[in-house]
């Protein structure tokens, strides 16, 4: 394929109800969406997950959109591309900024997949045609409703509950949370909230049979999770600190996590996501597919990469309607009894609807290579 055109568009889209972090609470996504065009008029389309503020990682909406327009598109305009592992290569100039990178790189990927009139989960070398999800809450001013909400999740079929927690609000939570749900699968995430002096106070969720405990250290952190992993029984996951299949490898050497949740952008895109899937179904680190608020085109890609065998836990790739009113896909992604149904169309197997992204469209640009 040839990258004839480029549209980058910024959406603003409300959601449903507040997300509470150990950062802080949002109520709107604001992301980036990526469209490419091959010389065919094959169109492709690609996420930027990067939030609104550094909080995550060092990425946000408008670092992403400075390396598109500057960097990443001059890279990639007018080139002929064998195959989508040729983006990462032709980017490795550029440090870091992976949710950039992998913006434009899922929507080559969709267009390959398309070329091969293949669903992008079998291009990827995925074999499932369904998938496991559960759910992640964030943190509630409330115990009771905090309650409430699992017992509707649950209802709803989600296979797993994860609890946004921050030192202050989390053992005492996760005791509520069990004294009601005593046998469901249950899960903590810290978001880097904690430190290697907070052992003895982790060490107290042992109590609680949780799946794991996902990122408590620093973000960039792998050497003093192996320490607390040594001393934990419950298994550490690591989120932020995994940007490589390198990382993986080093994590999993030192001990600093037993589970790796996977996110596309976080690592630079599903050429690196498929390297990560294989060190870690090497060395027996079951992977599940995290999430970050996405509209249904970043949902569309998460479902493609857990269709690969080693995502052998439920991610965080909730429904569409959990987030949004409409999302902008046809069909929203659903679940039926914590199941999503894998697609086939060819692809990332869902259609961008027009109309709904316009809506959603606060400001665009276009690139052509006709114009360089
Ligand atoms: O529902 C989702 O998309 C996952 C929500 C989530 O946990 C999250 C959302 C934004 C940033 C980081 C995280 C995280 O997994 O740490
Ligand atoms: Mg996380």
């Amino acid at each position: 394929m040839r990258i004839e055109r480029v549209v980058l568009r910024q959406l603003a889209m409300k959601m449903k109800s507040p997300f509470t972090t150990s950062f802080g609470t949002q109520l709107m996504r604001e992301f980036i969406v990526v469209e490419v065009v091959d010389e065919d008029g094959t169109v492709g389309w690609g996420e930027s997950v990067a939030l609104l503020n550094p909080w995550y990682n060092e990425e946000t909406m408008k670092t992403n959109w400075h390396m598109l327009e500057d960097f990443i598109i001059p890279a990639l305009l007018g080139v002929h591309l064998e195959h989508p592992d040729e983006v990462t290569e032709r980017l490795q100039f550029i440090r870091k900024n992976n949710m950039a990178k992998s913006a434009f790189e899922g929507a080559v990927w969709d267009i390959f997949a398309k070329q091969q009139g293949q669903y992008l989960g079998q291009t990827l070398g995925g074999t499932k045609s369904e998938i496991s999800v559960g759910i992640s809450i964030g943190i509630q001013k409330d115990a009771s409703m905090l309650i409430r909400m699992i017992g509707e999740y649950l209802e709803t079929g989600y296979k797993r509950i994860k609890l946004k927690i921050k030192p202050g609000q989390d053992v005492e939570v996760v005791r509520g949370v069990r004294q009601v749900f005593p046998d469901v699968p249950l899960m903590v995430d810290a978001n880097s909230s904690y430190q290697l002096r907070d052992l003895d106070h982790l060490r107290r969720l042992d109590e609680f049979n949780l799946m794991m405990i996902e990122q408590p250290l620093s973000h960039d952190d792998l050497v003093d999770h192996a320490k607390i992993q040594a001393r934990l029984e419950t298994p550490i996951c690591l989120d932020e600190s995994i940007h490589s299949a390198e990382d993986a490898r080093k994590a999993i050497e030192l001990g600093s996590c037993r589970i790796i949740n996977l996110k596309i952008g976080r690592v630079g895109g599903l050429s690196e996501s498929l390297r990560i899937h294989d060190v870690c179904r090497e060395a027996g680190i079951p992977l599940w597919c995290g999430g970050m608020l996405e509209s249904g085109i970043g949902r569309a890609h998460n479902i493609a990469v857990t269709t690969l065998a080693n995502f052998t836990l439920p991610g965080d790739t909730a429904a569409s309607s959990r987030y949004w009113d409409q999302d902008i896909i046809e069909p929203e992604v659903k679940l039926t009894d914590g199941v999503i149904q894998v697609p086939t169309n060819s692809g990332i197997g869902f259609t961008v609807d027009g109309s709904t992204l316009d809506r959603y469209t606060v400001a665009s640009k276009s690139f052509s290579a006709s114009s360089l």
